[in-house]
């Protein structure tokens, strides 16, 4: 095994305002192998910026071990000495991991490529590298037109590819995005994770992807971890998690991000749902991979007489693989429904009941 660049070991995180105790991040473990876009998911007050703060210390951990590429920036494990970086030493490790946000947080009195050259103000080059710098960083995030704008005369996608390019003018090896998407619309959020996705790809740049949207998780995530009320509910691959999701928190995100949300809500109205019969059920088939639609539902037929009923099927790529999902109400003799839901999920199709219950 490699070492994670950023490995995150049981960090709780506990804020006690005024009398009052928050546990905002509770024991929670986190390996980023190099490369990843690793998406952290999960409803406002998760925990999820807490958690990532503390990757570069902007958070100082209650307990726990931050541990990026393979040194120790904070340990505090039960019967070990505590140990923390600081000073000049915390802000020169500080500077290789770029953070972007919501709000963009740039300068608004200063032009685009005066927001970029803040960020090497600490930087021993000469005035002109730094100048080449900032030109080179403006053109790959394609707003050379604009280093002598302000912000506000920016739009949203925009603004936001110039803090991406501030995030990058030290060089940084990880980057992390705190809801860089939520305050923009659906098609600039594309172009914002696909600009993501290419210095990912391009330029080996390990991204932690917070956020409250699944769809930009499925868009670029490799891996993702959901979190809820400060605690991790579960974390793999993002075709582990979208194929086989373990919470109903996940499935529900999962929900939303692949429009089932609503095809569940008005199937279930339905006529054949609403008059469903004994013994059938009306379930959600979720598959991955070689399993495809016809022959799942055609064994069905043939070794268990068991009839599939297709209400909705969608398919989608999901880091270049065919996610499957139908809809589906199921009925046969006896408890050969019982029988055939074994055989899904021995084909690894996660199978969700919707109506209906197992014999
Ligand atoms: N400095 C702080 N002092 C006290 N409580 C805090 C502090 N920072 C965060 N919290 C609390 O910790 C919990 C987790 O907050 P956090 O911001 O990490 O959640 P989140 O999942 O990132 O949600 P959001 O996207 O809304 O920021 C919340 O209950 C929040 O109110």
């Amino acid at each position: 095994m490699t070492t994670p660049i950023v490995s995150l070991q049981n960090i709780d995180v506990t804020f006690r305002p005024k009398g009052r105790v928050i546990h905002a991040v509770q024991n929670v473990s986190i390996d980023v192998e190099k490369g990843d876009i690793y998406g952290i998911v999960g409803y406002s007050g998760a925990g999820k910026s807490t958690l990532v703060r503390t990757v570069n210390l902007l958070q100082e951990p209650t307990a726990g071990s931050v541990i990026i590429n393979g040194e120790t920036f904070f340990s505090n494990q039960i019967g070990q000495e505590r140990t923390i970086i600081k000073g000049k030493e915390l802000k020169e490790k500080r500077r290789k991991i770029g953070m972007i946000f919501q709000h963009f947080n740039l300068l608004n009195e200063r032009t685009v490529e005066e927001n970029v050259l803040f960020a090497l103000e600490n930087s021993k080059e000469k005035e002109a590298v730094k100048k080449e710098k900032v030109a080179k960083l403006l053109d790959l995030v394609d707003l050379s037109d604009r280093a002598k704008q302000y912000p506000s005369q920016l739009s949203g996608g925009q603004k936001q590819r110039v803090a991406i390019a501030r995030a990058l003018a030290n060089d940084p090896e990880i980057l992390i995005s705190d809801e860089a998407t939520s305050a923009l619309d659906p098609k600039t959020t594309r172009q914002i994770l696909a600009l993501l996705k290419k210095l990912n790809k391009e330029y080996g740049l390990t991204v932690l992807l917070i956020t409250h949207e699944m769809e930009a998780v499925k868009e670029i995530a490799n891996k993702v971890a959901v979190m809820q009320n400060g605690q991790l509910l579960e974390k793999g691959t993002t075709l582990e998690i979208f194929t086989n999701p373990q919470t109903e928190l996940t499935k529900a995100f999962i929900e939303t991000a692949t429009n089932q949300e609503q095809a569940i809500e008005s199937i279930s109205q339905s006529e054949a749902v609403q008059n469903l019969a004994e013994g059938e059920i009306f379930a959600q088939l979720t598959y991955s991979g070689n399993a495809t639609n016809e022959p799942l539902i055609t064994s069905l037929y043939q070794h268990y007489g068991v009839v599939a009923n297709i209400l909705f099927g969608n398919v989608e790529i999901l880091q270049g693989e065919e996610v499957g999902s139908l809809l589906v109400i199921l009925s046969g003799e006896g408890n050969r429904v019982d029988e055939a839901l074994d055989f899904l999920e021995a084909q690894s199709v996660s199978v969700n009941i919707l109506k209906g219950a197992r014999a």
